[in-house]
């Protein structure tokens, strides 16, 4: 494990208008890592997201990506820095076929890392194969989440960035989605998921950070986390 964390956020001030929606927000992902950002509805993980992914502007803070300052970029070149976003409503192509849009998400890393190919994708995501010509605006909820996922890796990032990946989806559904977000874990991806659904967190992270009226207020291993019931009860608990 390298000791340089891949992403890391430092005091991130973020105001929507005039109203200050995140407080310093400041967590790292070292390489490998899947960490959970967690907290309730309106916590400020989705800010924090568009944040980093400079979607949303920070007034205050820093965003560096492999030790490179990204905050004040534009969100292109911020994907091409090797940053992938699924954001919340996924935004796949609709009218396009599963494997046209992982064709459409192919391109290089930052350092022309190729690791991801149609191929791989399909071994890791055995369930998108047989939908290969299925046009993606008719597939459900679940398989349209795959394939945002699915054709964002396509671009290699060095960092996957999940917004409320469970979000809408029925409970087995979000089971399968978890079940692969495990095996891409194992593949030695290094992913963020921003999830208000703790539960489906616990099961497949290795870190957690907890936000809660946009401030950070607890950082953990996912163990330490599922053994500390005072933190759940008090900023996780519906
Ligand atoms: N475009 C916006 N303009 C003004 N306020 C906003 C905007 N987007 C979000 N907010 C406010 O910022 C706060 C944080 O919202 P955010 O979406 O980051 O929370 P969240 O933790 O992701 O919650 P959710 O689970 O609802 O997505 C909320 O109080 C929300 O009302």
């Amino acid at each position: 494990m390298s000791a340089q964390p891949v992403v890391q956020v430092e005091d991130l001030d973020v105001y929507y208008g005039t109203s200050q929606i995140l407080f310093g927000v400041g967590l790292s992902v070292r390489q490998g890592e899947t960490m959970a950002l967690l907290g309730r509805n309106g916590a400020g993980k989705s800010t924090t997201m568009k944040a980093i992914m400079g979607l949303a502007p920070a007034h205050r803070g820093r965003v560096t990506l492999r030790g490179q300052v990204v905050s004040g970029m534009r969100p292109h070149h911020i994907a091409r820095a090797g940053l992938g976003f699924v954001p919340e409503d996924r935004q796949i192509f609709p009218e396009h076929t599963v494997e046209d849009n992982l064709v459409i998400g192919q391109k290089k890393g930052p350092d022309g890392e190729d690791e991801w190919s149609i191929r791989r994708v399909y071994d890791v995501f055995p369930l998108l194969e047989p939908l290969r010509h299925r046009i993606a605006g008719r597939l459900s909820g679940g398989e349209q989440q795959m394939l945002a996922i699915a054709r964002t890796l396509m671009g290699n990032p060095v960092l996957l960035l999940l917004d409320e990946p469970s979000e809408g989806l029925a409970p087995i559904i979000v089971q399968r989605i978890g079940e692969l977000l495990r095996q891409l874990r194992g593949t030695g991806a290094t992913v963020l998921i921003a999830e208000q659904n703790m539960h489906f967190c616990l099961g497949l992270a290795s870190h957690a950070t907890v936000i809660d009226k946009g401030q950070i207020v607890y950082t953990s291993s996912i163990e330490e986390l599922k053994a500390n019931d005072n933190i759940r009860q008090r900023y996780l608990a519906l």
